[in-house]
Order: C-alpha cells, then sequence, then structure tokens
C-alpha cells in the first residue's frame, strides 16, 4: 500500500510501526536455526554433574515460551527416560516432589514469578534444582543457593528463543542420563533440516496462513507431538492475536470429533502429519480429516519432514512459526506486541 504520508501522517507512522515489528519477528524466526548452533555450542560448554540422592521424578517448571521447551523435550525423552517427567506451569509443586526430585527451572527472563515461586517451593522440598535462564532473579536464585544452572543470551521476546531451552534441557538430560544418546545429534539434524528446506517451509506457510486466515483454527497431531501443537497454538495467540485451540489423537476421537457436529466455516483446522502414527491413530487421523472437513472448506494437513520425532519437531516449530507471522501480517497484524500480558505483569508486582 502506497501513503500520502502528509495527508497520513499518523497512519503512516503506524504502518511503518508494524513493518518494523514484522522485520523484527521475522529476523527471529529466521534465527531459530542459528539460535540451535549457539545453543548447542553452549550445551558442549556446560557440566552438569548428578545428583547425590537418588532421583526417582523429574519436573521441569516454566510458563509460556519457556514452559512449551519443557513439554517437548519432556515428550522427546519419554521412551527413554527411566523415571517420569512432569512439565508444570504453576506457582506450586506436586506433594510427590521432594528430595528425590530433580526440578529444573527454564524462564528466559529469569524473572518469571509463577517459575520462581515453584522453584522456592522445590527448594522448600530439598530437591535437586538445575536453572536455565539469560540471568535475572532465577540467576541469583542459582547463584546465592549453590544450584547448578546454565546462561542463555537474552533481550528477545521468550517464545522466540526456543531453541535455547530445547537444547539446554535435552543437554541436562543426556549429562544426567536420562535421554537418548543422539538427542543433540537429532536436534543438529533438524537444523539441517530446516536449512535446506527453507524456501519451501517459507512458501508453504505462506499458502497455508492464506487458507487459515480469518478463522479460528484447530490443530491436531498424534499425542506423541501434543507439545507442537501447543507451540502453535500459543505461537497464534502470541504472533497472530488469534484465538486457536489444539487437541490430540486418539483422544480428540473420543470427544472433540463429536463437538466437530457443530463446527461449520468459521473454523478451520491444521492437521499436523509426522508418518509416524501407530496403524490404528494413523487410520483415526484420517477419519477425523475427513469428518472435519465435511464441516469446513479449511483443513490443512502439514507434514513433517524428518527421521525421528526429534528431527519432526524441530522442522514443524519452524514451520508453524512462520505460519504465525504469515497469519499476523495477512491482517496487517503486530506480531511482537503483548500488550495484555505487560498489563497482567504490572497489576500483580502490585501485589505486595
Ligand atoms: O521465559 P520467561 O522469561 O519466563 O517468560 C515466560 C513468558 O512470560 C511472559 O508471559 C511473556 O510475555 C511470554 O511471552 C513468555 O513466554
Amino acid at each position: 500500500m502506497r501513503l500520502e504520508s502528509k495527508k497520513f501522517p499518523l497512519l503512516e507512522k503506524a504502518l511503518l510501526y508494524l513493518q518494523t515489528s514484522k522485520s523484527i519477528m521475522e529476523k527471529l524466526i529466521q534465527e531459530f536455526s542459528s539460535n540451535i548452533s549457539e545453543a548447542l555450542k553452549i550445551a558442549a560448554g556446560a557440566t552438569f554433574t548428578k545428583p547425590t540422592q537418588e532421583i526417582r521424578n523429574i519436573v521441569i517448571c516454566g510458563m509460556g515460551g519457556s514452559g512449551i521447551g519443557g513439554r517437548i523435550v519432556a515428550q522427546w525423552v519419554q521412551n527413554t527416560c527411566s523415571v517420569p517427567v512432569l512439565s508444570v506451569q504453576d506457582y506450586s509443586l506436586p506433594a510427590f516432589v521432594n528430595k528425590h526430585s530433580l526440578v529444573i527451572g527454564s524462564s528466559y527472563s529469569g524473572n518469571t514469578e509463577e517459575t520462581l515461586f515453584a522453584l522456592e517451593d522445590a527448594k522448600s522440598k530439598g530437591a535437586t534444582i538445575i536453572g536455565i535462564c539469560s540471568g535475572g532473579s532465577l540467576a541469583e536464585f542459582c547463584k546465592t543457593h549453590g544450584y547448578q544452572y546454565v546462561v542463555v543470551p537474552g533481550g528477545n521476546p521468550p517464545r522466540t528463543a526456543l531453541a535455547f531451552s530445547l537444547v539446554q534441557l535435552s543437554n541436562i538430560f543426556l549429562q544426567l542420563g536420562y535421554a537418548q544418546s543422539t538427542i543433540l545429534d537429532e536436534i543438529s539434524n533438524g537444523k539441517n533440516l530446516i536449512d535446506s528446506n527453507q524456501a519451501a517451509i517459507k512458501s508453504e506457510a505462506m499458502r497455508v496462513a492464506h487458507e487459515l486466515q480469518k478463522r479460528t483454527v484447530a490443530v491436531y497431531a498424534g499425542s506423541e507431538y501434543e507439545g507442537i501443537t501447543i507451540r502453535a497454538k500459543q505461537q497464534f495467540n502470541e504472533n497472530s492475536k488469534e484465538l486457536c485451540w489444539q487437541h490430540v489423537i486418539p483422544e480428540m476421537n473420543h470427544n472433540e470429533l463429536v463437538g466437530w457436529g457443530g463446527g461449520d466455516k468459521r473454523y478451520a483446522c491444521l492437521f499436523i502429519q509426522t508418518n509416524d502414527l501407530s496403524m490404528r491413530n494413523q487410520k483415526r487421523f484420517d477419519i477425523s480429516v475427513e469428518r472435519t472437513k465435511s464441516k469446513t472448506d479449511k483443513v490443512e494437513v502439514i507434514s513433517a519432514k524428518g527421521a525421528t520425532p526429534v528431527e519432526k519437531s524441530i522442522y514443524l516449530i519452524h514451520l508453524i512459526d512462520w505460519i504465525s507471522l504469515y497469519l499476523s501480517d495477512l491482517k496487517h497484524g503486530d506480531p511482537i506486541e503483548i500488550e495484555i500480558i505487560d498489563y497482567l505483569k504490572a497489576e500483580l508486582s502490585k501485589i505486595k
């Protein structure tokens, strides 16, 4: 759109601001790959010593863009980890947490209050604690109490720093013997995949965004990829400023698919095909695609590339990030602004 600045100076300023915001987010999404490389370098220099206590469970605390790293990594290690792993998004921890628990606190800023409270709770329960942050109160907390922690470069919106939490969490699990030995190589393969498919990923993202625009989107995948569906929802919320919901197969076949009886063209579906579902779940997936297609004309199926769930997740995270940016762009939105979250934080800071 060409603007005549003399006639509409305020409009021009607003559009310039949106353009800047879009370019910043574009750059940050583009940097997912180089962030993985940088995060792997940080991981190579970080050593975590095994807790002296026997570890019987692992809890990862974190909110939003950091919390999702915990959910995703918990799923990555679920077939190899010998103890249960729980991801918590709240101020306190379950009653089972004790001196036999490893609690990992992940907060990019290091200042998210729910994570800090949960770590105080972990401390009072005698758990082993490890921190991941770019500084802030979490770094202070770990320093003061002698807990191990890893520092990542800060200064960006936490949701754009997912590479750092994914890699640092994976490295902690690896070093302490809870992850498959290949986990970091798989992340690196995922990075190579997005590098070599960059143009195709962006053009698919643009096509999908055109299809999904102006609809409320439901995101579905097999349950092993629940974290990816949640990441998609979060990115459509924060970057695209859209309501969105997610569910997984097979559970969605036991309730939500019935709900689609009331579905219509206000909605769109984004199905994530990972080509690794069991035969029965794939059948459920295919029927779910067909059934939702009978209710709305916008049912998109995106396919992951990669050989393992980790590689596929890295590919999907990147593809979905681009979709969220293009959805924002198609409606001339601001992908960076999160005013309501800032307001909430300011209001909560008034509570003494
Ligand atoms: O990673 P953290 O710094 O703890 O931030 C966690 C979350 O905090 C706030 O709500 C931000 O606005 C979110 O975008 C972010 O994901």
